[in-house]
């Protein structure tokens, strides 16, 4: 199980030196039979272009269903992990090291789902930050995400609090632990509302968090890294989020569950 390849090394002309990223969220959702269903469907839904690596994040409980059964070509990963460096005493906890271990290439951290706490005490930035620079010392690579409330986009201060999202990262990453994340950037305001940013809103979302990048972490990192949008894509609307300079990719939500994925997987520019 833990020889699967961490994916596509092909680099995309369209977008420099980057490979398009498609990530699949599959949140708390799926039972065996269900993800069984899902995955024969992936596994029969032709080839990927070889411009794009494809990733699915499922539940702890379902990661050894999918890296036994999930075709190879598609990594696997989960969707948080503990901020312990060290195995102990923590009790419902999932290490990096673990799903390392178990063959995970990918982990999401930071997803605004996480960040807010489902109603109680959420994650603050800078324990996402920590979260993931242990799981990159770990050996797994990180979507980091990010994104700003309506309200927040409303006031203006979409790159505000974009940005002190990121500072904290910035503080705990290396140069060289940059090679291994990618920043899905999710506008909470679109994820599974049906709501999508336009394709300019988020072109220029994007390319204000890379200029961040360029800016406080470094320029050839900022060329070098992946963001993601995230927020109600689809088939429908993939082909021209995916078109813009500054989009590399998806982090995808509710039509991750469907065969739909794929019209996203297949909507890169070739
Ligand atoms: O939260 C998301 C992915 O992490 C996006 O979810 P939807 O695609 O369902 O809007």
């Amino acid at each position: 199980m833990s020889s699967r390849p961490a994916g596509s090394s092909v680099v995309n002309s369209n977008k420099g030196q980057r490979t398009y990223l498609i990530g699949g969220n599959w949140k708390c959702n799926g039972t065996l039979a269900e993800n069984e269903a899902l995955i024969n469907t992936f596994n029969e839904a032709g080839p990927i272009p070889d411009n794009v690596e494809v990733a699915i994040c499922c539940t702890y409980v379902h990661l050894p269903q999918l890296l036994a059964t999930l075709r190879e070509d598609i990594a696997v990963g989960a969707q948080d992990c503990a901020v312990y460096e060290k195995p102990g005493a923590y009790t419902g906890e999932v290490s990096a090291a673990q799903l390392k271990d178990l063959g995970c290439v990918w982990v999401i951290i930071g997803h605004s789902e996480r960040r807010e706490g489902f109603g109680m005490a959420g994650e603050p930035a800078e324990l996402c930050a920590k979260k993931c620079k242990v799981a990159v010392d770990a050996g797994l690579k990180v979507m980091f995400a990010i994104g700003e409330k309506k309200e927040e986009r409303e006031a203006g201060t979409t790159m505000a609090v974009c940005a002190s999202q990121l500072e904290p990262l910035a503080k705990v990453l290396t140069a060289a632990d940059w090679d291994n994340i990618a920043i899905a950037y999710e506008p909470v305001w679109a994820i599974g509302t049906g709501l999508t940013a336009t394709p300019e809103m988020a072109q220029e979302t994007h390319e204000a968090i890379r200029k961040w990048v360029a800016d406080n972490v470094g320029a050839d990192i900022a060329k070098k890294v992946r963001i993601q949008y995230g927020g109600s894509m689809k088939g429908a609307n993939a082909q021209e989020l995916l078109a813009q300079p500054d989009i590399d990719g998806g982090l995808i939500g509710g039509a991750s569950l469907q065969a739909d994925f794929f019209n996203v997987v297949n909507g890169v520019p070739k």
